[in-house]
């Protein structure tokens, strides 16, 4: 198993945001945290990546308890992230923002810049103009694209479809399924259920900082519970149209 999150406790303050958060993901898979608001989402994976510190549980990566080791070692160890809201430099452009991505490392630079261009050629267009001046997409495109420059086994995305138009949003998602056909691992944490499981393998439930349900993707895409409390249908919307 590539990460493995063993009954994860974490407060903001006295606020218990996760109450005992299981999730396993294994090399290869894409796997995707499906929730409400508050669900503690965002919370998880910015407890794996050492943003926000455990009250109790464990992390591991690659067989190593990494619960105590800093943010910045985990990123150097294969762990990196796309945070919600995107976080780009906007005053440097964007082939600075991405330089920034693999600071730490000065091996395959280059040649991992070109693969991040081929995936988004709107960034190699746009290679000169401040990241801060890119359209929402296009910024959250570099957030991505900065990700990837740190090498990571395992990609963490907050919310790569929010606020996109619905096309950008298609893209989004055929970009994170080449993205893990490359071979790349990713966690991926969506308020767009019904895109996040159709490129997942696997999905977790999260409600009020639990996980309520785990299954392969396919199957919470057919679950009437799923369906009616997060793709926007019920057993109707299950059968189709005419039953
Ligand atoms: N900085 C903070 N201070 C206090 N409480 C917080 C903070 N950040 C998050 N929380 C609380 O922790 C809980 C989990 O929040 P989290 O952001 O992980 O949810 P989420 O599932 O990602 O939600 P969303 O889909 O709205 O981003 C919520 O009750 C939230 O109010």
């Amino acid at each position: 198993m590539l990460l493995e999150i063993e009954d994860i406790h974490v407060h903001y303050g006295k606020i218990a945001a996760l109450k005992g958060v299981s999730v396993e993901v294994d090399e290869g898979e894409v796997v995707t945290l499906i929730g409400a608001n508050g669900a503690g989402k965002t919370t998880t994976l910015k407890t794996i990546s050492g943003l926000r510190p455990l009250t109790s549980g464990s992390i591991r990566f690659d067989g190593k308890d990494i619960s105590k080791v800093p943010g910045h070692r985990r990123v150097l160890m294969g762990i990196g992230q796309s945070p919600e809201g995107r976080g780009i430099f906007p005053g440097m452009t964007v082939v600075e923002n991405l330089q920034m991505g693999a600071y730490a490392r000065r091996d395959q630079a280059a040649k991992d810049l070109e693969e991040v261009y081929e995936l988004f050629p709107r960034l190699a267009e746009r290679k000169n103009q401040a990241g801060g001046t890119m359209s929402g997409g296009e910024q959250q495109m570099l957030a991505i694209g900065r990700a990837l420059m740190t090498k990571p086994r395992v990609l963490l995305l907050d919310e790569p479809s929010m606020g996109l138009a619905p096309k950008l949003i298609q893209q989004i998602f055929e970009i994170i399924t080449e993205i893990n056909r490359r071979g790349t691992t990713v966690l991926l944490v969506e308020q767009n259920a019904q895109q996040a499981l159709q490129v997942a393998h696997r999905a977790y439930v999260l409600e009020t900082g639990s996980v309520v349900k785990s299954a392969e993707a396919s199957e919470l895409l057919n679950d009437p519970q799923v369906r009616a409390a997060y793709l926007g249908g019920g057993a109707e919307a299950a059968a189709g149209p005419g039953d």
